[in-house]
Formats: structure tokens, sequence, C-alpha cells
């Protein structure tokens, strides 16, 4: 673990292994944090809040540039560990990085854009000035699916705040979250600005939730975890984001480009093995072009390369473990009781041992009862659905109580600005199955989340709102 500018282990003086996804091999292990490991972290986060939180915008924003300029020098070595650790393929591991990277690149510069108003007085003899300032430590509790971006996402714009901040990484990727802490080192980020606490997450997350020096909660996971955490944030008052789970619709129109909608649905879907927050987790395509879409989605399905994360070829990598897999599973075999039909893929990959590999599965003639159109799968499995209408398709999109990302593909621009505005989804990508970008803001409406990240709204999230009443 990082705390007060130390690599320490924890008070237990206990550990835990960290496996592969790939062929359930230990390839490390860190310190098996607590408690007492989660107090320690805020007390140096505190300590550090009292000097980081005075520097100037541009003073700290010189470091988080350093920052940028170290994760990029350690690249490769970072998207390695990423790789071994969380088995996304290194392609995508390099993106990740470079992705990770621009959260710290923005935030550098966009903490000198953190502008306060006047406001004009009712009284001749006052004056109203409205100031931001930071919030003050911050307890940031991270995925594994995104190990590099969903820490920076939150870290880059809570330092450029002027917070300090202690990270509680996933229990299946914390390698990654150390590198990340090793290149701020190597950047000269002072000591307790950035903490990494790894181990036991109800304990530590437990204690970080209840110390009310802890001013903000940033979490990004499911949603019944942030449901938990948003319960427990109560009891202190403290400010709270939470980026959760989603269960993406990707509609196809008759008059869409046929070839980028399938492009757009293998992007979508099977992205990190389909387990992203905003991977499509329910298709449906205007019947009239339903036969033909299916037969080039199977095709092109088919011709994804499953395997280890560190081969070039690679393109589907590994589920995170076996309950990851047993969901994917259910869904499936759910799908199938159901009448639904296995067009392509459907099974585990046996020939990976150790590793939960899904080969890349297209069901057809879903039905809106089945698990797959109602519950995150997390996997690399995509639903069909045919319908007829675009306000019909709309009440089924929006029949969830998910609201993260949703896609629509049409050629026919009233189309794509009326089912944009009718979405209930706080990302909605038109003719566009890859909207992330550091400048956008990122969240979800409904049970997806609450708050965004990225571009000038992600660091709104890690200010307080103070006006100053000035009697002359
Ligand atoms: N909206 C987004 O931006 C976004 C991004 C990535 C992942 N996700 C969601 O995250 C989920 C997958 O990630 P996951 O399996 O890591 O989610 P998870 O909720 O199981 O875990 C997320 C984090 O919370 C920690 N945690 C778990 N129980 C805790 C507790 N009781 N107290 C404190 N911390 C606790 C975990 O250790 C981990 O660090 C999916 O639902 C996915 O949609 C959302
Ligand atoms: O899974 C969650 C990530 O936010 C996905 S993305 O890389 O930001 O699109």
């Amino acid at each position: 673990m990082y705390i007060d500018g130390k690599w320490v282990k924890a008070v237990s003086n206990e550990s835990f292994p960290v496996i592969n996804p790939a062929n359930g091999q230990q390839i490390g292990s860190v310190p098996k944090g607590g408690a007492e490991d989660a107090k320690l972290a805020v007390d140096a986060a505190e300590k550090a809040f009292q000097t980081w939180s005075k520097m100037t915008a541009d003073q700290r924003g010189h470091l988080l540039r350093r920052w940028y300029e170290t994760i990029l020098d350690n690249k490769q070595e970072i998207a390695e560990t990423l790789v071994l650790e969380q088995g996304k393929p290194m392609k995508e591991a390099l993106g990740e990085i470079t992705y990770a990277a621009s959260f710290v690149y923005w935030y550098a510069e966009e903490g000198k854009r953190v502008y306060g108003e006047t406001i004009p007085a009712s009284h001749p003899d006052k004056r109203i000035l409205v100031l931001k300032q930071p919030v003050g430590v911050v307890a940031a509790i991270t995925p594994w699916n995104f190990p590099a971006a969903m820490i920076t996402r939150k870290v880059a714009p809570a330092l450029a705040a002027g917070c300090t901040v202690v990270i509680k990484p996933a229990e299946q990727t914390p390698l990654t979250a150390l590198k990340l802490a090793e290149a701020a080192e190597l950047a000269g980020i002072p000591k307790g600005v950035v903490n990494v606490v790894t181990g036991e997450p109800a304990e530590i997350g437990d204690q970080l939730l209840k110390d009310s020096r802890v001013r903000k909660v940033t979490f990004t996971g499911s949603t019944e975890v942030g449901k938990h955490l948003m319960r427990k944030a109560a009891d202190t008052v403290k400010k709270i984001s939470l980026e959760l789970g989603g269960h993406a619709p990707f509609i196809i129109f008759a008059d869409a480009n046929l070839d980028l909608a399938v492009q757009g649905v293998l992007q979508s879907k099977f992205r990190n093995s389909g387990q992203t927050c905003i991977c499509t987790n329910r298709v449906y395509v205007e019947k009239s072009i339903a036969s033909q879409f299916i037969e080039k989605l199977r095709d092109a399905s088919e011709k994804l390369t499953v395997g280890y994360g560190l081969e070039p070829e690679t393109e589907i990598g590994p589920l995170i473990d076996e309950d990851a897999y047993k969901k994917v599973e259910s869904h499936i075999q759910d799908a199938v009781q159901k009448g639904g039909k296995i067009e392509s893929g459907g099974k585990r990959l046996t020939e990976f041992e150790g590793g939960y590999f899904v080969k890349p599965t297209i069901i057809s003639g879903a039905t809106e009862d089945m698990k797959i159109m109602q519950e995150e799968t997390f996997g690399p499995v995509a639903p069909v659905m045919e319908f007829e209408e675009l306000e019909e398709v709309v009440k089924r999109a929006n029949n969830t109580p998910y609201g993260l990302a949703a896609y629509a593909y049409t050629e026919n621009l009233k189309t794509a600005v009326s089912i944009a505005e009718q979405l209930e989804y706080g990302i909605v990508g038109i003719n566009d199955a890859l909207p992330s970008v550091v400048q956008a803001p990122f969240g979800g409406f409904k049970e997806s989340g609450i708050g965004r990240e990225g571009g000038h709204f992600g660091i709104d999230e890690f200010l307080e709102i103070k006006y100053v009443s000035l009697k002359i």
C-alpha cells in the first residue's frame, strides 16, 4: 500500500493474492489492509490537505502534468500489469492507459479555470463574492474493469480542485492502482496527497465512510454497492458521486448504415469481453432488416479472436472470475429456455485452462421476460429483439431501472434527434458506439448513478461553493 508517501505493509501484516483471470495463476500479492490502515491513510490525506489545498492551481497543475508524463513514460509496464490482473487484450489496455492519462492532462489545466462569481448586492454597502473551494479529503472506491481509468477519472479532478485522496481499488486489480501511485511519486506529488489502501473492501469502506474527515465519496461499481455506500454516506452527510451499473439498449433503424451498425455492436458489446458499464446489453433491430442484420452480426462476431491478453492478435479476453462466468452462463441458459436461438457462440471455451473465456454470443428471438433483457450481463452476449415503431422501441428501451448509456443508428436526422431526446440515459451514442472522451460529462440517470465525471462537470464534484457577503 502507499500511505503518506511510504510503501507499507498492512497493520495486520497480512497479504492477499492477485490472480491472473486468464489462467487462475497467482501473479503477485498485496497487503490486506483494513480499518486501521484506512484510518492512517485519512490521517495522511488530512495532513497533506493543509498544504496541497493552499497551493496555486498552477502549482498543482504543473505536478499533475508531470504525473501525466510519468504515466505515459511507464505506459507499457502499466499496461502489461493491467493485462495480467484484469485480462483485457493488450491493445485495449494500452488504450485504457492513454484514456486514463488524458484525465490527468485535462485536469492539470481545468484546475486553473475554477472561476468564482460576483453577484450584484441589494444593498449599496454590500458586495457578494462567490468562491469555489476544495471539499477536502476524498475517498475513491474503484472497480476492476478499468483499473487505471476509473482511478484517474476521479483522482485527477480531485487533486486539481485542491483535494487529497484515499483510493480503495478493487481487490481483483490492485497492482495497476499501485503503479499509478508509483507514477505519482515519481512525478513529485507530495506525500499524503495520493494514498492507496488495498484489502478488505467492507472493512476499509466502513472506516472511510464513518470518518467525518472524509468529506466526499466517489464510487464506481455496481448499483448494489453504490446504494450501500449512499446509505453509509448519510451518517456524516458526505458529498457523493456514483458511477454505477448500466443496461444499454442498441437500437438499429431500417435506414441505418447496416455495416456501421454491425461494427458498432461489435465495439459496444465485446469491448473488454462485454465487461464495461456502457456495453450494449440489448439489441433492438427494426423488423424489416432483422434477418439481414443478424446474419451480418453473426458472421462478424465469429471472426473475433479469443485468447490471452498479451498475445497481439487477441480481441476477446477472459471474464474476471467464476462468478462472472456463472452469471453469463445463467443469462444464456435462461434465454434459450425462453425460446431464444443461439446464432453463434453460447459456450465456454474450455481450451483455456484455469480461465473463464466465453465465445462471443449472439442470441436471436429474445423476449423482454428474459434475465438478459433485465439484468446487467457484463459478458460477451448480445440478445437481439425486433421492433416496428420508434415510439414502441423508446418505451421498451426506457423500461429499466438503469440509465447510463444508449445507442441508436439511423441516417435520418429527425429520427436521431427525436430518439436522443426521448431516451432516459446520461450518455446517448447516435451512430457512435464509443462515446467516452475526457471532455464529456460521463454519468447516468436513475439507478446508474449520481454526478458526472469528465470535462468541467467533473471538477465541480470536488468543490464546495461559498459566498461572502461583504459589508463596506
Ligand atoms: N458507471 C460507470 O462509470 C462504471 C464504470 C465501471 C464499472 N461500473 C459498474 O461496476 C460493476 C462492476 O465492477 P465491480 O464488480 O468492481 O463492482 P463492485 O461494486 O463489486 O465493486 C466496486 C468497488 O467497490 C468495492 N466494494 C465492494 N463492496 C464494498 C463495500 N461493502 N464497501 C466498500 N467498498 C466495497 C470493491 O472492492 C471495488 O473496489 C458493474 O455493475 C459495472 O456496470 C460502472
Ligand atoms: O466501464 C466503465 C467505463 O467508464 C467505460 S469507458 O471506458 O469509460 O467507456
